[in-house]
């Protein structure tokens, strides 16, 4: 039995865990609890190492990615993308990400996403952490044992001669490394279903080109949107940015473009195909871009409502990654945003393997309970959204609510940094 947390401090043991997912959190998790004493199965249901930073051309069959029974593709990346973050910023503690001496490989300091992808493979060979990796092997279900403190996972095999072949197999614990930029979140459009036009989730945007000569609604703010707006604009007849909050002298076309105009959120949308801004513009536009964002989703997760997932606030969680009632023996790595993920995903991933060997204790279960619902509280203090929850951006969701910090020179001011930075602009 795995001991409770906040008790007196016990022998330190080695367990048996499931991670779920071999993104690049899945990866330095594998390491981390290896490198602990623990016996770790490593599930993924691609064929290859990466998670997120295995780039595909393909696309889902529904743009925008809400029917439930379209094929699935895991990663968001369009083709041209280069990190927003620099690489000294995304290497694992003692696996800096430097540039290599390679003519194949991309020395800039914010590489394109084949440079990550090559970083990641890398780091699995030099840890060999691909000998604990179940690939093409999706985990179905995770529930919980009660009688016995342990974890049931189901898997199913996606491939070769046992594809379809299920196992059930019994962990100590389980680890959820499955990533949270794949199920898309849409902006609710009123009118939507009478729209002759086309919509797309950033999710499925690869390049501009179906965007050549369009008139385009971009709806948006996130760092996605500022490259995709600034690629499309390049293409596109016109392109409007529907933001959240603007002030007064920044609606309209922008100055440093010829086709791009910024408006407030779109108030509804008609057959004739116009789109209707709350501050009473229109325009008649082909195609609305959702560049708003990803939902949490453990399709497989069962706790008997211990966890649930409300406003994208998966919760309760201890400092985001562990459900008090279920700590140590379930946990969640990489759920922040707005952090810097990798190292925070070696650090989240070191605290989870020593808890689980005992090395460090938490708090009892009551004193972590507290500490989420204070933790709630001042959000609502704040009058913070629960989507914002894994936000860590804390000061500027704050200044952004108190209006002293308005989401708009956000958008341009980090627009520009990345045009500058990246592109020369
Ligand atoms: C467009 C975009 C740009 C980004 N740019 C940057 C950047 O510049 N710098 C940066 O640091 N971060 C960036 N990020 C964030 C990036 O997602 C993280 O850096 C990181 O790659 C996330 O790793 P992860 O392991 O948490 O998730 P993922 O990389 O998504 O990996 C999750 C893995 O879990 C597997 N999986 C999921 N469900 C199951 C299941 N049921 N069974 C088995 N396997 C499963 C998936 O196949 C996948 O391999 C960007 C993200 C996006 C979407």
């Amino acid at each position: 039995m795995l001991r409770s947390p906040g008790h007196a401090p016990q022998p330190i043991v080695s367990r048996h865990v499931a991670v779920i997912g071999a993104g690049a959190a899945g990866l330095v998790t594998a390491r981390e609890l290896r490198r602990e004493g623990h016996s770790v199965v490593v599930f993924e249901r691609g064929d290859q190492v990466g998670g997120t930073w295995v780039y595909t051309p393909n696309v889902e069959s529904d743009p925008i990615g809400l029917e439930p029974t379209r094929t699935a593709v895991h990663s968001s990346l369009y083709d041209s993308l280069r990190t927003n973050i620099p690489r000294e910023a995304m290497g694992f503690r003692d696996y800096p990400f430097v540039p290599k001496d390679d003519p194949d490989r991309d020395p800039r300091r914010f590489p394109g996403h084949r440079e990550v992808l090559m970083y990641l493979q890398d780091f699995t060979r030099e840890f060999r952490i691909d000998e604990l990796v179940r690939f093409e092997t999706e985990v179905v279900r995770v529930r919980l044992v009660e009688e016995e403190e342990k974890w049931k996972i189901k898997s199913k095999q996606r491939s070769g001669t046992e594809m379809g072949l299920e196992l059930d197999e019994i962990f100590d614990a389980v680890v959820v490394c499955n990533g949270h930029f794949t199920e898309p979140r849409v902006a609710y459009i009123p009118g939507i279903n009478g729209w002759p036009g086309k919509q797309m989730h950033s999710h499925n945007y690869r390049n501009p080109e179906s965007f050549q000569d369009q008139v385009v609604v971009l709806i948006g703010n996130s760092v996605s949107a500022f490259d995709i707006s600034w690629e499309v604009a390049g293409v596109a007849k016109e392109i409007h940015i529907a933001a959240r909050t603007v002030i007064d002298g920044t609606f309209g076309k922008q100055p440093a473009y010829d086709n791009v105009w910024l408006h407030p959120m779109i108030k509804d949308v008609c057959e004739d195909g116009s789109v209707n801004f709350l501050d009473g513009s229109i325009v008649i536009a082909n195609i609305i871009l959702h560049c708003t964002g990803y939902k949490y989703h453990f399709p497989f997760l069962e706790t008997n409502g211990i966890v649930t997932v409300d406003d994208n606030r998966v919760g309760p969680l201890y400092k985001h990654i562990f459900p008090p009632a279920l700590a140590p023996r379930l946990s969640f790595v990489g759920l922040p945003w707005k952090a810097i993920p990798f190292p925070m995903f070696e650090l989240q991933s070191k605290w989870i393997g020593g808890v689980l060997s005992n090395r460090f204790t938490l708090p009892s279960q009551e004193e972590m309970m507290e500490d989420v619902e204070t933790f709630y509280s001042s959000l609502e203090t704040f009058g913070t959204p629960k989507r914002y929850t894994h936000c860590l951006g804390d000061n500027l969701v704050i200044l952004v609510n108190s209006g002293a910090y308005n989401m708009t020179d956000f958008h341009f001011s980090l627009f520009k940094f990345h045009t500058n930075i990246r592109y020369g602009g």
